[in-house]
């Protein structure tokens, strides 16, 4: 047998082990989307949700409802104060929101820990979406992991993106030829993969706030990730996204998530967390330019 015969059967096996491997994860996304977990899930003070949601808009139209909405439009910023909770669910769009602004300091800095509480809070809305984007939510919890082990007993040296860059350059710790196997990923490095992903996130929460009940949200979620990660992804990553997105729930549902109950409303909660995640992207995104480490293995 000759080493081009031996080549060529290599290329057969990868070939069709990576066709099975497809398969397996269209298989699985199927599975896991038939029984349309995160509907027969949504359960609210033991009742389905659709059925609660009837009551609470009811009870508003009544005065009754317990549950105060603030929502402050100031036209000019647009800046949202939304203080509602979400009664019942994990995830609180008031967390993510008060998260993602306060992680940027008086001066312009990224404070870690609100960063990543931010990044926690966005952990809980995949997982109250259902096992499809599990595979997702277990890798933001990886990162997420790793930047809690570097601030774990080096508090002052992580506590902002900027002090941690330096003391990472400093320190020599930040590899920029390849990810090295045998120690902890660098802060700089892990970070970089959030960063990246909150482009898509800002992009899909723009979209999602111009969009109709009409639009596919899986086609927006595809749209944003073509441009804001695709590139950095793996052939396989990219394909398991895609059959991810095939199933995304509608917008109804997604709103649900965020617990907001009209149109202007939505539009305005999610065209304001679109604006506090692109402040704290551009002004993570100056910071890694600076550096150079746009591109950190
Ligand atoms: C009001 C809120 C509404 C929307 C909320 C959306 C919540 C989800 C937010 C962000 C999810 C994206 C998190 C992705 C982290 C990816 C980190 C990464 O890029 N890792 C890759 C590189 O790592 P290394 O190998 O270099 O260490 C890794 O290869 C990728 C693994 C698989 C991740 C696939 C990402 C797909 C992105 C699209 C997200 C769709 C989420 C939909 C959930 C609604």
């Amino acid at each position: 047998m000759t080493m081009a015969s031996v080549g060529l059967s290599c290329l057969r096996y990868y070939k069709i082990f990576l066709s099975l491997a497809a398969l397996l994860v269209l298989i699985y996304v199927l599975c896991a989307r038939l029984p349309e977990v995160h509907l027969a899930a949504c359960v609210e003070n033991g009742r389905p949700c659709n059925e609660m949601w009837s009551m609470k808009e009811r009870n508003l139209e009544d005065g009754k409802d317990k549950e105060m909405i603030t929502v402050k439009a100031v036209t000019l910023e647009q800046h949202v104060e939304y203080t509602r909770q979400c009664e019942g669910k994990d995830f609180q769009i008031t967390r993510l929101l008060g998260a993602f602004r306060s992680c940027i300091s008086e001066n312009g800095h990224i404070l870690l820990k609100e960063y990543l509480s931010g990044w926690e809070e966005l952990i809980k809305f995949m997982d109250s979406l259902g096992m499809v984007f599990g595979f997702i939510s277990q890798e933001t919890t990886t990162k997420i992991n790793i930047m809690r082990g570097h601030l774990t007993g080096n508090s002052d040296e992580y506590h902002t993106l900027q002090s941690m860059v330096r003391y990472e350059l400093d320190r020599g710790l930040v590899n920029f030829k390849e990810l090295p196997q045998d120690q902890v990923p660098s802060g700089c490095r892990t970070l970089l993969r959030l960063h990246r992903a909150l482009k898509w996130l800002q992009l899909f929460l723009y979209k999602l706030s111009t969009s109709t009940s009409q639009d596919n949200t899986g086609e927006l979620c595809a749209l944003a990730y073509e441009k804001a990660l695709a590139h950095h992804h793996s052939w396989f990553v990219r394909q398991a996204a895609a059959l991810a997105f095939l199933a995304m729930p509608p917008r109804r549902e997604l709103l649900q998530v965020i617990c907001v109950r009209e149109e202007e409303e939505a539009q305005l909660v999610l065209s304001t967390a679109a604006k506090a995640i692109v402040r704290v992207y551009n002004l993570t995104q100056d910071v890694y330019e600076a550096y150079g480490m746009l591109e950190l293995p």
